[in-house]
């Protein structure tokens, strides 16, 4: 793909992280506005914090107060099975089993609302992490090389990042419950028999301790499977786009071979991690097991007078040994319970730390940031600040064509060498003026209309569009007053008519599409259409009419007062050709128009042109 493709590619890249882009162009402008805002921020979100940690200590108190309800429902059971062993009649039975019905509805309605609001306490924790992790991706350049591929972004933002909410509505009920619940049952326990206490008090370290030799095992594993899924999904993603390419060349049976070698690889990772889960579950359902049986044995020969110790010098009666057998697994169960989320813990873990990765900064300076967009400090910042949708920031700029002006600009990629810009490169366009941009591949035009169109920062030199300076502060307003028109477009899948208005907002959206469809001369293959979806990457539409389309979607714009265009007539035969500059120059009209091209005759039709070579100075002709 040459240099000119890829800015037209990311660009529109852009355009697809459209939602997110915007709220964090929209961010920094409220920021930017509202002076006090981010001042306000540290005490919100320690308060969110507080907040988040007090909903999820409450919904896990409430869960362990629910399963310690059994306490006194076993006592009813114990105390009516001793009273029928003693002649009681089955009548005086109605009572307790009434209590225990009733302990049961308690029960059961206190683990409900437990769990719901362990639940809800969590979704805000995932959502802030999912919004730093998009806003952190939104605010690279659509021209950073380094930014990370697509389809990983999807994996980890879209599913693996429900993981989170497994672990933090279900774990730390769980420790909770797991750290309270067995030291009440020994505490009902041991006063009626040290010898069973010590049996519960003997097994249960040993549940811990090898949950936490697992453990270390299963975040390790947990943490492998969801870099090899992610790269599967980014391979299979970006395979997919070049399909045809692919199918052309013939490489389709290397790629089979890849993407399988992939899957195999994901499989393994995938068995290790449910390798572990498994032993996890057989090592904790052996000391439960065993801990069980050891307290049923005792108890059993006990009452049957050949283990006539451990009672505190006593006899325990059929009721209190009943007592302790029903509480024995239920000692166990907030274990075993804790042993069951372990592996949630382990994923959950896995995916906030891929999350985090996607939304830390980078810090090796090889990211190239996108201008005006909020940078997120942490998910915790993002937690605590105002969802980040409003009205972009008013820009005071009159109506009608704009006026250009760059100074001393220097620009180097990320990682490399050589500049992509002549050196201390200098343009004045005038208002309403039309310029083209010509020079040898790789001299840097797509680059400068990409500074001019605001999608990356010059590291020196200054760039401002009608009077203003372009920065970070109303780089998201100036935006709004340029069109773009890719090299290659980005088809979406969808209606013409959407692919024309983006999402862009209008007084009467779909008739401005039609009209801004019309305009382009694309009204014929809409009706052809019938209102059908275009395929994914504009399957269903010529090379041509992809660019009658970026054409229709820079139209549709009213307000646009600077239009930028990357080789609009690259790869089209000379009568397309004619037909696009004669639209373009329409479009044009009462706007300034900056076109890169390497066609002769687009760049007669201007006013002026401005060669880009490392050595000569820009020359310009009427
Ligand atoms: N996103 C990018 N990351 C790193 N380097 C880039 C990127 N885009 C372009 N370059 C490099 O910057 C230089 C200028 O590229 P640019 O695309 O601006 O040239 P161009 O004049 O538009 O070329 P063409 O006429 O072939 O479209 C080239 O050396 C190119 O390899």
């Amino acid at each position: 793909m040459t240099a000119t493709g890829r800015v037209a590619s990311a660009a529109d890249d852009a355009a697809a992280a459209f939602p997110a882009a915007v709220a964090a162009d929209r961010f920094a402008a409220r920021q930017l506005a509202v002076g006090a805002a981010p001042a306000r921020q540290p005490a919100r979100k320690r308060q969110h914090g507080r907040e988040d940690r007090d909903a999820a200590r409450k919904a896990a108190l409430i869960q362990a107060a629910a399963t310690l309800i059994w306490l006194p429902q076993a006592a009813l059971i114990a105390w009516a099975i001793g009273g029928l062993a003693h002649g009681a009649p089955a009548s005086a039975m109605l009572a307790p089993a009434a209590g225990v019905l009733g302990l049961g509805l308690l029960r059961a309605a206190l683990d409900a609302l437990g769990v719901r609001q362990a639940f809800r306490g969590a979704r805000p924790t995932l959502t802030a992490r999912r919004r730093a992790a998009c806003e952190a991706i939104a605010a690279r350049s659509p021209l950073d090389m380094n930014r990370v591929a697509s389809g990983e972004a999807a994996a980890i933002v879209g599913e693996q990042a429900e993981a989170v909410q497994a672990w933090l509505s279900r774990f730390q009920p769980a420790r909770m419950k797991a750290s309270i619940v067995p030291l009440v049952i020994l505490a009902c326990v041991v006063p009626f028999s040290w010898v069973a206490g010590l049996i519960l008090l003997v097994a249960a370290p040993l549940i811990p301790l090898f949950m936490a030799l697992i453990g270390w095992r299963a975040k390790a594993a947990s943490e492998a499977q969801l870099v090899e899924m992610g790269a599967m999904n980014a391979f299979l993603l970006d395979r997919l786009r070049g399909l045809a390419t692919i199918r052309t060349l013939g490489a389709v049976e290397a790629t089979a071979t890849r993407l399988r070698a992939n899957a195999e690889t994901v499989r393994r990772k995938t068995m290790a991690v449910l390798r572990i889960a498994f032993l996890s579950s057989a090592v904790l359902e052996l000391f439960s097991a065993l801990g069980v049986a050891l307290v049923a044995v005792y108890i059993g020969f006990h009452l049957l007078g050949q283990l006539p110790f451990g009672a505190w010098g006593g006899k325990l009666t059929l009721a209190q040994g009943l007592f302790i057998l029903l509480l024995a697994p239920a000692f166990f169960d907030p274990l075993r319970e804790l042993s069951a989320v372990w592996h949630d813990k382990a994923a959950g873990e896995a995916a906030m730390a891929a999350l985090d990765r996607l939304s830390t900064p980078d810090t090796a300076g090889e990211a190239l940031p996108l201008p005006g967009a909020r940078q997120p400090e942490t998910p915790a910042d993002a937690a605590a600040s105002p969802f980040p949708m409003g009205p972009p920031l008013e820009i005071s700029l009159p109506a009608g064509p704009l006026a250009v002006a760059a100074h001393d600009l220097g620009f180097r990629y990320p990682g490399a060498t050589a500049h992509a810009l002549p050196e201390a490169f200098s343009i004045d366009i005038a208002a309403g003026e039309r310029v083209a941009l010509l020079g040898p591949s790789g001299d840097g035009k797509s680059t400068l209309l990409a500074l001019l169109a605001g999608l990356a920062a010059p590291q020196h030199g200054v760039i401002a569009i009608g009077g203003q300076p372009l920065n970070d502060a109303n780089v998201a307003g100036l935006r709004q007053r340029m069109a773009w028109i890719g090299q290659q477009p980005h088809i979406f899948t969808g209606a013409l008519e959407a692919n024309v208005s983006l999402g862009r907002p209008a007084p009467d959206v779909g008739a401005s599409a039609r009209q801004a469809l019309r305009w382009a001369n694309l009204a014929d293959v809409a009706a052809n259409r019938g209102g059908a979806i275009i395929g994914e990457g504009g399957v269903g539409l010529s090379g041509g009419e992809a660019l009658r389309l970026a054409l229709a979607r820079a139209a549709f714009n009213h307000n646009a007062g600077l239009v930028l265009a990357d080789e609009p007539t690259a790869h089209l035969d000379r009568a397309t050709a004619s037909a696009v500059t004669e639209s373009l120059l329409d479009l044009a009209e009462g706007r300034t128009l900056i076109v890169a091209t390497h066609d002769p005759e687009l760049a007669a039709r201007m006013d002026r042109t401005i060669r880009l070579a490392a050595t000569d100075a820009p020359e310009e002709r009427t």
